[in-house]
């Protein structure tokens, strides 16, 4: 099978900094990526370069096909991107809002219109729908955010830490919606510190550790090796043994100072 995202040697330096030093990454139609690492590892950089936000780098990233370095536009088309907060522009209602995004991705009026409606109400929003967000709490913008990302129907979805700030319905929806999605044959690249959820929902896990690739596997086949859940993965390849004794000392300090 062909992958549909293929990336190779991927490095990004800020600076003298290297963040991503030689990523190598197959993913398939129709996986799940969980895309896991300690904060600071380069998961958000790595997301940035393939949805043709960073074009600073070096390597290469195909994307169906397309390279990422000349059909920039091609490629953005065809991502659906939810991040973890953005900048939205809250004077604008979510209808608004979503009649934006979508007129960028060039569609009608009239699919925007229903799309929106049905997944605002999906998201208990229907009755927000014509409200200025800046009276919106953290998850109803979140929520918004979702849908912005999904509106066009892409055919791979990358979302990065999507849940912030969810209400617990939510979260357990959005973990419908992957898998809905992933029985549509979507390609989802799936960014989260939330290990339960990734561990549920993720049908391939890759765990990146200061700009390498640390891990890459079922869940099953990490846990033979590493350890019994995904936590205990993570801290073991992430060089972690002693988080009990980093709180300790993170308490006394504070309690002396
Ligand atoms: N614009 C920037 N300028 C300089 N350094 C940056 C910039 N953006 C990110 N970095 C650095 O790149 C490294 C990787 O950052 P990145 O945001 O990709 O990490 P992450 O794995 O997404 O972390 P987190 O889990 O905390 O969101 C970090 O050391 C960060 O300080």
């Amino acid at each position: 099978m062909q992958p549909i995202i293929s990336i190779r040697d991927l490095t990004k330096r800020y600076g003298e900094k290297q963040v991503l030093k030689g990523i190598n990454l197959d993913v398939f139609p129709g996986q799940i990526i969980g895309y896991i690492g300690p904060n600071g590892a380069g998961k958000s950089t790595t997301v940035k370069i393939l949805i043709g936000l960073l074009g600073d780098f070096e390597g290469e990233v195909n994307v169906l096909g397309h390279n990422l370095r000349t059909d920039t536009l091609t490629i953005k088309g065809l991502i659906g991107y939810v991040p973890e907060n953005a900048e939205i522009y809250d004077v604008l209602t979510p209808m608004e809002y979503l009649s934006f995004t979508g007129k960028l991705y060039q569609m009608d009026d009239a699919v925007i219109e229903e799309r929106a409606a049905r997944m605002l109400g999906a998201f208990g929003l229907l009755e927000n729908k014509d409200q200025r967000m800046d009276t919106f709490s953290k998850g109803m913008r979140q929520k918004v955010l979702i849908i912005s990302g999904l509106l066009h129907d892409p055919q791979i979805v990358v979302l990065d830490e999507p849940l912030s700030g969810l209400d617990a319905n939510a979260v357990i929806m959005v973990k419908e919606i992957l898998s809905l999605l992933k029985k549509e044959g979507k390609t989802i690249f799936y960014c989260s510190h939330m290990m339960d959820v990734v561990e549920k929902v993720s049908d391939r896990i890759v765990l990146i550790n200061e700009g390498s690739i640390v891990a890459d596997g079922t869940f099953e086949q990490l846990k033979q090796s590493e350890g019994d859940t995904l936590e205990k993965i993570f801290a073991h390849l992430t060089g972690e043994h002693n988080l009990s004794g980093a709180a300790d000392a993170f308490v006394h300090k504070t309690e002396r100072t």
